[in-house]
């Protein structure tokens, strides 16, 4: 696969292979999110999709991660090496898993932190916050509240609030509908399609492939660790095998034959 690193692309990840000491966790993975767009990864359990989060935001060490081999770039700079904070500076910004809030300090101080690291002034940082808080008003009504009493919806939405807050060009997300109950899921959904629409790219991994793939443009499928898989949203969700194996069986009223060839989309499956 040729991935371009230029003007244009928000992230592109190519040829990364990456080990837990004795345990290959991805190789050879290749994908790219163009500026202001977005991209989904799925995969089931173990397919590699939180470590190669954890690769992009510079994390691997804290896990036992190492990088074997393979570029990381983001807005055309090369990320390997740089450490979290860095990555962080150059506007690519994880949420989380488990939408990890800082449990004890309230809704408002984990919205300040953040924006911590960010050098930017308090204006700046204020507007910022307004935004925030204009996407998800429920933050705004619990500010000074402690965020580990916070419903699991909200702080999913606090965990996205607090990454927002550093301004990302680029935002990591990694399941952010797990464990939430359906409404909760569309409204979180529905706001990452809004904060996309405002001009951040989103790399959103998730298990919940027909989600996914209503949000994300283009996607990419991970089994054990290597792109199976990727191709345009509707022509991945038309696809037989990922019907087959990602989104259950068709219901009785969408027997249609899938409208695309499987040989449309790439694969690298060896
Ligand atoms: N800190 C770690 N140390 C050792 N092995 C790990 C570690 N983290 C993940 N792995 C292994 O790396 C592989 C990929 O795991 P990863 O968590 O990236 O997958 P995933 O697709 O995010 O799965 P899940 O959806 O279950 O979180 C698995 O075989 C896993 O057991």
């Amino acid at each position: 696969m040729r991935v371009r690193h230029g003007p244009g692309v928000a992230l592109s990840v190519s040829g990364l292979t990456v080990d837990y000491g004795p345990v290959r966790a991805l190789r050879e993975v290749s994908l790219e999110v163009p500026e202001g767009g977005f991209v989904a990864v799925l995969g089931g359990n173990g397919a590699g999709k939180t470590t190669l989060l954890r690769a992009v935001s510079g994390v691997l060490s804290f896990h036992g991660g190492t990088v074997r081999d393979g570029d990381v770039t983001a807005h055309g700079r090369p990320l390997r090496g740089l450490r979290p904070d860095q990555i962080v500076a150059d506007g690519v910004v994880q949420v989380p898993e488990g939408r990890d809030v800082f449990a004890r300090m309230t809704v408002g101080e984990n919205l300040r932190a953040g924006a911590l690291g960010t050098r930017r002034d308090r204006r700046r940082t204020a507007a910022t916050r307004a935004r925030v808080l204009e996407l998800f008003p429920v933050l705004a009504e619990r500010d000074r509240q402690k965020a580990g009493l916070l419903s699991g919806g909200e702080q999913q939405m606090l965990a996205i609030g607090r990454a927002l807050m550093a301004e990302p060009r680029l935002l990591l997300l990694d399941e952010p509908s797990l464990g939430l109950a359906p409404i909760m899921v569309e409204r979180i959904a529905e706001t990452i399609a809004a904060i996309n629409r405002q001009g951040t790219a989103v790399l959103l991994i998730e298990q919940n492939a027909a989600l996914a793939l209503e949000l994300a443009s283009h996607a990419y499928v991970l089994e054990v660790g290597a792109v199976a898989l990727s191709g345009p949203s509707a022509e991945l969700a038309a696809s037989e095998e990922v019907r087959r194996r990602y989104l259950g069986p068709a219901s009785a009223d969408d027997d249609e034959p899938a409208d695309v060839p499987e040989r449309t989309l790439a694969r690298w499956a060896g």
